[in-house]
């Protein structure tokens, strides 16, 4: 096997045009010392199959004394920040992840993920050689029609889908696919709902009422108030230690609330490298996984998400109504839509009582989204 090449280039996403503006952005990222609750290397779960593969890599690689095994635990504009068995370090990719901006992302070493990286003695920079297969992946697709996938976070074992009450009703259609794509990647969906302390009694039992409708028995639902302190003590308990947990919701949803009050403290340093998102806007461009406090794991933020389209999340969609799955298979037609056809044999298990209507109703939307989307996606079919 050929060796590999040793040359780097720190920044996989987007080039930059010199040495020099490397070394400025480098200079510009925060401070390993100034960072709170970084998780560290055991903090983490490996397991067996990516420990094999890390000797295995290093069996080939060219000076496998400089290489040590490390998680992903912040991206900083695309820096990594890697804890490994000895050390926290920044790192750069080697150059086989220099990939032009749109070209397979998923590619890149992402937040959570395990991967090789070597540490050239004299030097404080490491080079992520490999990223060890991952358990689990996160990941968005970037616009409907633009076939560009990102991964949010490798390895995740949970999905904390936020949503806020006291605004009005919840939105039942966010959390089914926030469901969807947590049950696609395999990582097992919880729902906090936030803010509890702006909705009365009443309020409180209808909404939990429908999101429980909706999420069926198998999903735990977790009434929160990060200004009462209400469900704190639950939510930590759906992140047990060495499990990693990503917090989804949209703007507003009170995510970074939530997260500083499991914490404790601010989680996000003063400061935080921000930057405008592609639709103009201030983002934080710092993707960070934090260590909670105590006996518990690790949460994984995703700022800055405004859509979460679904393309091809089918098996995301069996695994969210299965019931509705099983009972279609026994439908006359086999692109039955479930509302008017004859022999429809999910229409009959709803009047039977077996399948709740509103499951139904919003199985239907997301289904006929990812319908479209397919459609759209493929060059040879037109709408
Ligand atoms: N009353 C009340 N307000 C809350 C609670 N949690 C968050 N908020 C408020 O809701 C607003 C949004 O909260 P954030 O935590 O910034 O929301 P976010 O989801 O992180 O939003 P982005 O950073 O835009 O993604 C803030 O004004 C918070 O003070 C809560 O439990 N109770
Ligand atoms: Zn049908």
């Amino acid at each position: 096997m050929a060796k590999r090449a040793r040359k780097t280039s720190a920044h996989g996403g987007k080039r930059r045009s010199s040495a020099a503006s490397e070394a400025q952005a480098v200079a510009a990222l925060p401070k390993i010392d100034a960072l709170h609750d970084v998780p560290a290397f055991d903090d983490l779960r490996l397991d067996d199959a990516q420990r094999t593969a890390f000797d295995a890599f290093c069996a080939t690689a060219e000076d496998p004394a400089q290489m040590q095994l490390g998680c992903v635990v912040r991206l900083d504009r695309g820096f990594p920040l890697v804890a490994t068995e000895h050390e926290t370090l920044r790192a750069e990719h080697a150059v086989g992840f220099a990939k032009r901006r749109g070209e397979e992302e998923v590619l890149l070493p992402a937040v959570g993920d395990w991967v090789a990286v070597r540490l050239a003695p004299g030097h404080d920079m490491g080079v992520i050689e490999h990223v060890l297969p991952r358990r689990t992946v996160f990941e968005r697709w970037r616009g409907k029609n633009r076939g560009e996938r990102q991964v949010l976070c490798a390895n995740v074992d949970t999905i904390l889908i936020v949503q806020p009450l006291g605004a009005g009703e919840v939105l039942l259609g966010r959390i089914a696919r926030s469901l969807v794509l947590a049950e696609d990647c395999g990582a097992t969906p919880v729902v906090v709902l936030t803010k509890a302390d702006r909705c009365d009694a009443d309020g409180l039992a209808r909404e939990l009422g429908r999101v429980r409708r909706l999420v069926g028995e198998g999903v735990r639902v977790v009434v929160t108030s990060s200004a009462t302190g209400a469900g704190l003590d639950e939510v930590r308990s759906c992140v047990p230690p060495k499990t990693c947990a990503m917090i989804l919701g949209e703007s507003g949803a009170g995510k970074s609330t939530l997260l500083n009050a499991l914490l404790g403290h601010e989680a996000l340093e003063t400061g935080a490298v921000r930057a405008r998102d592609d639709a103009g806007r201030h983002t934080t461009v710092a993707r960070v996984m934090v260590k909670l406090p105590g006996e518990n794991g690790v949460i994984a933020d995703a700022p800055g998400l405004r859509s979460l389209p679904l393309v091809g999340h089918e098996r995301g969609l069996a695994r969210t109504f299965p019931e509705v799955v099983v009972a279609s298979r026994d439908c006359r037609f086999n692109d039955c839509t479930h509302t008017h056809e004859p022999g429809c044999s999910v229409r009959a298990a709803v009047e039977a009582g077996e399948i709740d209507e509103l499951r139904l109703e919003v199985f239907r939307g997301l289904a006929e989204e990812m319908r479209v989307s397919a459609q759209s996606l493929d060059p040879d079919i037109h709408l």
